[in-house]
């Protein structure tokens, strides 16, 4: 049996991750494509209770360093009892986040070192890596209005944090996009949905998928 493909979404609040996760999978599953679409944190039971602490954080909210080891066990849970399995069956597993958003969010925006999460990450999830992880990049002020239409005005204890913590958040997409080249595309998600997963589907002929 092949492997699957590990395949990540990332990029900051509202730029159509969920949205383009959804639509890679059917477009995959119609190509007969086992595909199982997942999301982090979360994915799993555990992984999920969880995410409800993360994101509705009791009493005055976590530290980076609290928020950054709660995100690695979830993730932990979640690698070795979705992802992995999923791969070793021969299935394509479509994250949407995965550890590059620890990195931007607890690194960039919480000022932690890259080398410290990726220890974690070694420690919780053996430093399991995509094979490809699509970077959307959104103007700041497009992704607001989404989530203002999406969201009416309500936002968890992540995503309603300053805007200079998003910039920096942005920042550190960015430089590692520049620092992995062979694993990241940069996809403009500014356009509408279905010109936005054009792009998507033509990042994926780097791991052979669309081409003859
Ligand atoms: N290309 C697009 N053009 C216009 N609206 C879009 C586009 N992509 C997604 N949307 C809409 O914008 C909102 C945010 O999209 P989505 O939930 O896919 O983003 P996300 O990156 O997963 O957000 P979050 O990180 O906050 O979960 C949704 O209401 C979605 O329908
Ligand atoms: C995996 C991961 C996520 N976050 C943040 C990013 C978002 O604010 C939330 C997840 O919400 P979404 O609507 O599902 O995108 O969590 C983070 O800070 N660090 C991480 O590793």
């Amino acid at each position: 049996m092949n492997p699957g493909r590990f395949i990540t979404f990332e990029g900051g609040e509202g730029v159509g991750k969920s949205t383009q996760a959804r639509l890679l999978a059917q477009a995959l599953e119609a190509h007969r494509y086992e595909v199982v679409i997942t999301r982090e944190p979360g994915g799993t039971k555990g992984a999920e209770a969880i995410r409800d602490l993360l994101l509705a954080a009791p009493g005055p909210g976590w530290n980076p360093r609290a928020e950054a080891l709660l995100f690695a066990a979830a993730r932990s849970d979640h690698v070795e009892r979705l992802i992995l399995p999923s791969l070793n069956a021969g299935k394509w597993v479509i994250s949407d986040r995965f550890i590059d958003s620890t990195r931007a969010y607890q690194g960039g925006g919480g000022g932690l070192w890259d080398k410290d999460i990726l220890a974690l990450h070694q420690l919780g999830s053996g430093g399991l890596l995509p094979d490809l992880t699509i970077l959307i990049e959104v103007s700041p002020a497009r992704a607001a209005e989404r989530i203002s239409l999406r969201d009416q005005g309500r936002s968890d204890s992540i995503a309603g944090r300053a805007a200079d913590y998003h910039a920096r958040v942005a920042a550190e997409f960015a430089r590692l996009a520049r620092q992995e080249p062979e694993r990241f595309v940069r996809v403009d998600g500014n356009a509408d949905a279905d010109e936005t997963h054009a792009k998507v589907m033509a990042a994926l002929t780097r791991i052979g998928v669309g081409q003859a």
